[in-house]
């Protein structure tokens, strides 16, 4: 299905322990972390908490395991901060990613953001932009890509419950705002299955602009209970919302296929976050890794 080299697979180390709720998995060390990625056949991973901020420690490390930083999430406040602080904090983590050679930078803004909130209830209490928040937000997207460029490398947005860009109209509204020259999508399977949405019709849509993809899966039956007990989401994630491709909800053979059909080169990312002392995440990674290969041939 996919060519040699045009689709290199990572996974993010969220399963093992979860910035969002650090005291999942806060006793997983770094080096087990990262040991296991390797053990369970990938070679790319996404930055974590934990993940040594000198360079030449952390590409040590990665290279003893053969494993490269495919990219790391950058939270954005365009609409509820002043857009200079956005942009110097952007600027250090695009310069910090570009020296370990990663080549798209994931972007979600945060501004007035409540995924990071414990009992606010995740449907009901969304995020709505105002047309001058949408504004300020687009516009710094796009400035944020100018940075972006400066280095060779995109701004991959990453649409995520609980924030202003969520839905399918939302994401339309980003999209046609904003320049495919500066601004990139990232997919993320599980947001938009979690949020209601046909993944595979955005995946279709937008395709050209798609140039980072998390694979994650959903548990419908805790999803569907995260909507009528109008939980949080890291509530849901406790839960076990989200899990490996295969154990969950999506059929991903057509999202593999339409992105080789597509031509679609970069990296796959398995993002699973739940409980680690629920899901053993090495075992949960060679799971995502079997899966994959039985579907895409990857
Ligand atoms: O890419 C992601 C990063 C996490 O911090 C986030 O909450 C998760 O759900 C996700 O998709
Ligand atoms: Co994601």
């Amino acid at each position: 299905m996919f060519k040699e080299n045009q689709v290199k697979l990572a996974i993010a180390p969220i399963g093992w322990t979860n910035d969002d709720m650090p005291d999942l998995g806060g006793d997983v060390t770094f080096e087990q972390c990262i040991s296991e990625m390797a053990l369970a056949g990938f070679t790319g991973s996404e930055v974590g908490n934990k993940y040594p901020r000198d360079t030449a420690v952390l590409k040590k490390a990665l290279h003893l395991r053969g494993l490269e930083i495919a990219s790391a999430w950058f939270s954005a406040f365009l609409t509820s901060k002043p857009f200079e602080e956005t942009a110097e904090a952007f600027m250090r983590h695009r310069d910090f990613l570009h020296e370990m050679g990663a080549k798209v930078i994931v972007v979600s803004e945060q501004g007035n953001s409540i995924q990071g909130q414990m009992s606010t209830p995740l449907f009901e209490e969304k995020p709505v932009f105002t047309e001058e928040e949408w504004s300020l937000f687009l516009d710094g997207l796009e400035r944020l890509g100018d940075l972006a460029a400066e280095k060779g490398m995109k701004v991959v947005y990453h649409h995520h419950m609980g924030t202003g860009v969520q839905t399918t109209e939302e994401i339309a509204k980003l999209m046609e705002g904003t320049d495919p020259a500066k601004v990139s999508l990232l997919y993320d399977t599980g947001h938009l299955v979690f949020s209601g949405e046909d993944h595979l019709e955005v995946l279709t849509k937008y395709m050209d602009r798609i140039h980072h993809v998390h694979l994650k899966d959903v548990r419908a039956d805790v999803a569907e209970k995260v909507k009528e007990n109008k939980m949080s989401f890291l509530s849901g994630v406790k839960e076990g919302v989200f899990t490996v491709p295969g154990d969950g909800q999506i059929d991903f053979k057509p999202v593999f296929e339409l992105l080789s059909e597509a031509g679609y080169e970069g990296w796959f990312v398995v993002e699973a976050e739940q409980d680690p002392a629920v899901a053993n995440p090495f075992e949960y990674a060679g799971k995502a890794r079997q899966y994959i290969r039985e579907m895409s041939g990857l």
